[in-house]
């Protein structure tokens, strides 16, 4: 017996344990001598009364609780399933369904929940019914139909069996034409609003990133909260509303845009059975597929490792979340995808030793790189590190400077996040300056995960080697202002201040002349077209002086050096 139990005789608790001898017919809500009883014990305790009945008709739990603290046991029949029992309970102060048992119903999935009016010296009165609705149901439609309400005596005519199994077989049919379309994953994308002025851009952006990572996106919400709840992030009240939403548009996977603790992922999904992941994951998530070659392997899977290793410890339950998915970076489930051989499913001692492994891996990797760094610096020829905001348009702008139109040499852009991990290099001509190496390298993005910074550390270097950099805008997409701020505090983490910059506005042909004007105001930047082959002109002189500059402070400076050697000697 569960509830609150305090205060009460030996007798009643006697009664109430002979409610677990109770049988009902199996398919029905109850019987009415369970009612007659439920109805009297709720009037003698002055409480509520609950027993869950499974579909044998058997009382398997008694508790002197309302439906939302009934003691409900913690079986999960399968995603085309419920619960396999329903709640017959009695409110000593009459009235119908309340709001917590309706919630109950809904969260846990029951097969329905009943409620028993009491009357004056506990006779029972009008049984209120109600049960779920077919997943995919829209419009007006509820979670919940609630049944006319009928007396007590009749409470054993509604065939509740027919109605479960006729849901059971529509959710079931829901599910296999879903399978049968080998549809993408379906996401809630939930972007929490503190006031940030660029709130509505990051839901945008988190839309973004989820496509590319191959979800579909059926529902985004900005929520505004001023102070978070330590444990949800956005209250429990929230998470209900949202996994409602989640069974009706059929989705089964929940992005958050921020970046979600341990406890907080776990706690998240306990609360609405749906798979949470988060910014920071769903971005590893697409590094991972779009990894290729070793260095970038390397890296992804030492980010991806460091983001989880405090995720799994301590959790069997956290561990089997991150653990289920594919170790094929083409296949899996969003957030669980890994780069090459390796599978997400290590435990914590083997963790720190693959940690340890790709670290001395990548230092190798990146000690070559510095070889074959020095001897092209050897080589003199100007170098020009092409950056900026993933998808601004890098790669295309590359193509078209090294007329780099044809395989093999062309580079990979389309329209997806972070489609470059790794860096590459080609070589160019500019007027008056001759030949110059053009290196594009990894996007960037707003609050860049420290894990993949940290990782890609000796890719982001070598920006810093570059004589000039050509920072490309996205001048079409919105907040190109804030995007260009992002990379530029970017750049300044890294350590790149005061580089000599040149900054291309680039999709001038798709942007909003009034935007462009004023990014040209602000940035002194040149518009251009890479995918239209509009403005390079423009761009090469504006890069061919900037790298002229350069040349040229280089030579007073080492014109200083033998003016003063010659001094000394
Ligand atoms: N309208 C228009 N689209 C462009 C232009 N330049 C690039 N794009 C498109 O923008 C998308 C991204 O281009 P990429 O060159 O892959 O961008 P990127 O900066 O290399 O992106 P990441 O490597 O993912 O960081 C592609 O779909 C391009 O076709 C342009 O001048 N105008
Ligand atoms: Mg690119």
């Amino acid at each position: 017996m569960h509830g609150n139990l305090s205060g009460l005789r030996p007798a009643q608790l006697k009664s109430l344990g002979n409610l677990y001898r109770r049988r009902i017919e199996p398919g029905r809500v109850g019987s009415p001598e369970l009612a007659r009883n439920l109805a009297e014990l709720s009037n003698d305790v002055r409480r509520e009364v609950s027993v869950l009945i499974d579909r044998r008709g058997r009382v398997i739990s008694v508790s002197v609780a309302d439906a939302k603290a009934a003691e409900l046991p913690e079986v999960r029949q399968g995603e085309n399933r419920l619960a396999g029992f329903h709640l017959l309970h009695a409110h000593p102060r009459g009235g119908a369904l309340s709001k917590g048992d309706l919630s109950t119903l809904f969260l846990k999935r029951l097969d329905a929940v009943s409620a028993i009016e009491v009357r004056n010296e506990g006779q029972p009165g009008l049984v209120h019914t109600a049960h779920l609705t077919p997943p995919g149901t829209v419009g007006e439609e509820e979670d919940w139909r609630i049944l006319p309400p009928v007396p007590a005596f009749q409470i054993d005519e509604f065939d509740l069996g027919a109605q479960v199994s006729a849901l059971e077989e529509e959710i079931a049919r829901a599910a296999s034409t879903r399978e049968a379309k080998k549809d993408r994953e379906r996401a809630l994308l939930v972007q929490i609003d503190q006031g940030e002025f660029d709130a509505e851009e990051r839901l945008e952006e988190l839309g973004e990133l989820a496509r590319t990572a191959g979800a579909e996106v059926v529902y985004k919400e900005l929520i505004y909260r001023r102070n978070l709840k330590p444990g949800t992030l956005v209250g429990a009240g929230k998470l209900e509303e949202l996994t409602g939403r989640a069974y009706h548009l059929d989705a089964d996977l929940l992005i958050f845009g921020q970046e979600l603790g341990p406890a907080q992922a776990r706690e998240i999904e306990a609360a609405t059975g749906l798979k949470v992941i988060d910014r920071t994951q769903l971005i590893l998530d697409i590094f991972a597929l779009h990894a290729q070659g070793v260095e970038s392997r390397l890296q992804v899977e030492l980010a991806q490792l460091r983001y989880m290793k405090p995720r799994l410890l301590g959790a069997g339950a956290a561990l089997s979340r991150i653990g289920g998915g594919g170790g094929s970076a083409g296949g899996g489930a969003i957030g669980t995808r890994g780069p090459g051989e390796t599978k997400l499913e290590l435990d914590r001692r083997r963790i720190n030793d693959r940690l340890a492994f790709l670290e001395k891996q990548l230092e190798g990797v990146a000690q070559r790189r510095e070889e074959r760094r020095k001897s092209r610096e050897r080589n003199d020829v100007p170098v020009v590190s092409i950056v900026g905001y993933t998808n601004a348009g890098k790669s295309t702008l590359l193509n078209a400077f090294t007329h780099a139109a044809e395989e093999p040499r062309r580079v990979l852009a389309e329209n997806k996040l972070f489609a470059t991990l790794r860096p590459t290099s080609r070589q160019g001509y500019l007027e008056g300056i001759g030949p110059v190496v053009l290196t594009d390298t990894v996007g960037f993005i707003r609050d860049l995960p420290k894990d993949l910074t940290r990782a890609f550390r000796s890719t982001l270097e070598e920006i810093g080697d570059a004589d000039v950099l050509l920072h490309v805008v996205d001048a079409a997409g919105p907040g190109a202002d804030t995007r260009l701020d992002a990379v530029n505090r970017i750049l300044e983490e890294l350590g790149f201040v005061d580089m000599p910059t040149v900054v291309a506005l680039n999709k001038a042909d798709a942007a909003d002349p009034e935007t462009l004007a004023r990014e040209r105001e602000r940035t002194e930047g040149i518009p251009v077209s890479a995918l239209r082959n509009i403005g390079l002109a423009d761009l090469k002189e504006a890069l061919a002086d900037a790298i002229g500059q350069v040349q040229r402070q280089e030579l007073a400076r080492q014109e200083e050096v033998r003016a003063l050697a010659a001094e000394w000697h």
